[in-house]
């Protein structure tokens, strides 16, 4: 591709800007037109509707058998049928082979629409064997040939989320790969955008976050370089030197991996995504999709289980979710704007929506536990009842009398009854996860989006519905009932014709607990008439002021009668 000039500075990105949006969410009039000065002029496709430009181009996405990847893959193949080829890179994992995997990943639920549509849209989908990990990606000699010779648009979606994983693999895969793949996509003869995935906490040290690629904590190479020679053991121990404000190695080398895509805009045009906390989809292809128990989405699980009983969140902090939908509608129609608009700096799009319809902690707390128990999943703990504090005193409190005791008297009772004890063993792991979640919970971050108006003034009103990512019109408790109904069907797999009986074993569970706190009241009650004469005191007043009334009133009606 021809070298153009760069402008090295990310913020005259603003002078790439449409209008504004105005305030019903509609683009003022004549905002199509592409933005000139940044911009490497456009492509000759400048005028075509988002579905018009991927007609005929061929796709290459990573992570495509992930959360995201598998979206962006249903959502091309739906709205934009015209698409040559999707090639996706896939791993053999778990004991399947790569095609199986890619079969299991078509029969899902996920695609019934595309299905329904065109039954042979599998036909459109290439299936690479790649390990990400590994030099070259592990693709053949051939498939680079392939790729190279045909791809147009890179959806860059695959990386480690986990919060705990070792610097050194979250380094190899969120950051080499990544330049691995920038390698790979220099080589490509008509490659017109690369779109990276990204995360809006990438940068989570700060409390503002613009659209722009921020300095990175360390220079990339170097890191590389010096983690080389280190053992675990090391790396393990200055890894919190490193990732310094950060709350793990995933924010960390999402932010080197931002710098390292950054790096190469000079050489085509791109695009950065950064989402916040992805949920279950809002509208499309259907409500409430979701197929793990990533972020939120285990936390919403275990307390609907009534396993989980307390949080440390804030109330008042804004919940920062954002259904998957909404993120990939957005992702395509960056890669259309960065294909045809051809930005000469690489635009970043903060996918938010704590600035535009603020929602918080504290609310979505009230919202799951009301739609859990309108709609409860099967055989609960206990009936669902969490809350979420602040205190870290009152928050350790309760996960002693409401997590680890009942868990105790649960584990003890399968003792007893020769089975295996569980609970204590749930409990923990459930501590380790919430413990790395409550980083993200308990604060709340303020994001700059004016490349999303901008994008969305420069779609025309058809693809404005058809690529929806204006969070203006998302109703929260609409949207959070569909998520937890999500959580149910799709990450449970739980049938919903069950949910009367389901309803009825939070009934059992709701008396069981009156007689249990009843019995304990008496219980408490009677050691302390035994030792304390005050004790017995106090219970003679009540039982003789008890009486009075009983007897007033008796006499009372047998006057009127
Ligand atoms: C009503 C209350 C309202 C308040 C509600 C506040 C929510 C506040 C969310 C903030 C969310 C920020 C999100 C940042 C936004 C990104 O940037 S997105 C990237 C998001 N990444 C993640 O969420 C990954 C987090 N997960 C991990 O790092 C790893 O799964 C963990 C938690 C360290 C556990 O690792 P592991 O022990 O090796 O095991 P793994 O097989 O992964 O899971 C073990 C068990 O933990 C469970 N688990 C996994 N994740 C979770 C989870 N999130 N929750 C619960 N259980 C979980 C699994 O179900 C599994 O249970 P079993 O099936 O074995 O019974
Ligand atoms: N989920 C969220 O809340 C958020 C996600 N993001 C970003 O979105 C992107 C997608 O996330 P999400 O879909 O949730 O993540 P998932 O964990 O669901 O998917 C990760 C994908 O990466 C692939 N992958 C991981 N390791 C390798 C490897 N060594 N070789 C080949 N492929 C590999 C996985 O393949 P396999 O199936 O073989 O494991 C999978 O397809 C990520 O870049 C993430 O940082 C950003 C903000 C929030």
């Amino acid at each position: 591709m021809k070298r153009l000039n760069a402008d090295h500075n990310p913020r005259n990105k603003d002078r790439c800007e449409g209008q504004e949006l105005s305030r019903s969410g509609e683009a003022a009039p004549g905002t199509q037109t592409g933005p000139t000065e940044v911009c490497r002029g456009p492509a000759g496709s400048s005028m075509a509707s988002v579905a018009e430009y991927y007609a005929g181009k061929s796709v290459l996405i990573t992570g495509a058998t992930g959360f995201m990847g598998k979206v962006l893959v249903e959502k091309l193949l739906r709205s934009c049928p015209e698409v040559k080829a999707l090639y996706i890179l896939v791993r053999p994992k778990a004991g399947q082979s790569m095609q199986q995997r890619v079969n299991d990943m078509m029969k899902c639920k996920l695609f019934d629409r595309v299905r329904e549509d065109n039954p042979d849209f599998h036909q459109k989908i290439v299936a690479i064997s790649s390990e990400l990990t590994q030099p070259g990606l592990a693709i053949s000699s051939q498939d680079v040939a392939t790729l190279t010779a045909c791809i147009n648009v890179v959806f860059h979606c695959a990386a480690t989320i986990r919060f705990d994983e070792p610097l050194k693999h979250a380094l190899q895969l969120n950051v080499i790969a990544t330049q691995q793949l920038l390698g790979l996509a220099q080589q490509m003869h008509h490659l017109e955008a690369f779109i990276h995935v990204s995360t809006a906490y990438a940068n989570c040290n700060r409390k503002h976050i613009d659209e722009v690629v921020y300095p990175p904590p360390v220079e990339p190479k170097k890191l590389i370089e010096s983690l080389e020679w280190m053992d675990d053991g090391m790396v393990r121990d200055i890894t919190p030197r490193l990732i310094g404000e950060r709350p793990n190695t995933y924010t960390y080398t999402k932010a080197l991996a931002e710098y390292v895509v950054q790096q190469e805009q000079d050489k085509f045009s791109i695009g950065i995504i950064r989402p916040s906390i992805v949920g279950a989809s809002w509208q499309e292809p259907f409500p409430g999709w979701i197929d793990n128990f990533n972020g939120p989405s285990g936390v919403f699980i275990a307390a609907g289980k009534g396993i989980l009983r307390t949080m440390r969140a804030n109330n008042d902090a804004v919940a920062d979710l954002i259904p998957v939908d909404v993120v990939i509608n957005l992702t395509v129609a960056a890669g259309w704007y960065t294909a045809v608009h051809r930005p000469k700096t690489a635009l970043v799009y903060n996918c938010t929506t704590g600035g535009i319809n603020p929602f918080h902690w504290g609310e979505i707390e009230h919202h799951v536990m009301s739609s859990f128990k309108r709609n409860p999943l099967d055989q609960a703990f206990r009936r669902p009842n969490a809350n979420i504090t602040s205190n870290y005193l009152i928050n350790q409190y309760w996960i002693l009398v409401s997590h680890k005791f009942p868990a105790f008297i649960y584990d003890l009772f399968l003792r007893l009854s020769g089975q295996k004890p569980q609970m204590m063993r749930i409990f923990n792991r459930l501590h380790k996860a919430i413990g790395l979640l409550e980083y993200f919970s308990s604060q709340d971050w303020e994001w700059g989006s004016e490349n999303i108006s901008m994008l969305m003034g420069q779609l025309t009103p058809e693809d404005r519905k058809i690529f929806n990512f204006d969070v203006r019109q998302l109703n929260w408790p609409e949207y959070i009932e569909n998520y937890c109904l999500g959580t149910k069907k799709y990450v449970l797999n739980e049938d919903m014709s069950d949910i009367p009986a389901a309803r009825q074993h939070l009934r059992k569970l709701r008396n069981i607990r009156y007689t249990f706190n009843t019995l304990l009241v008496v219980f408490i009650w009677r050691v302390f008439i035994a030792r304390s004469q005050m004790a017995r005191n106090i219970w003679y007043f009540v039982v003789s002021l008890c009486f009075k009334f009983l007897s007033y009133f008796r006499a009372s009606s047998t006057l009127t009668n």
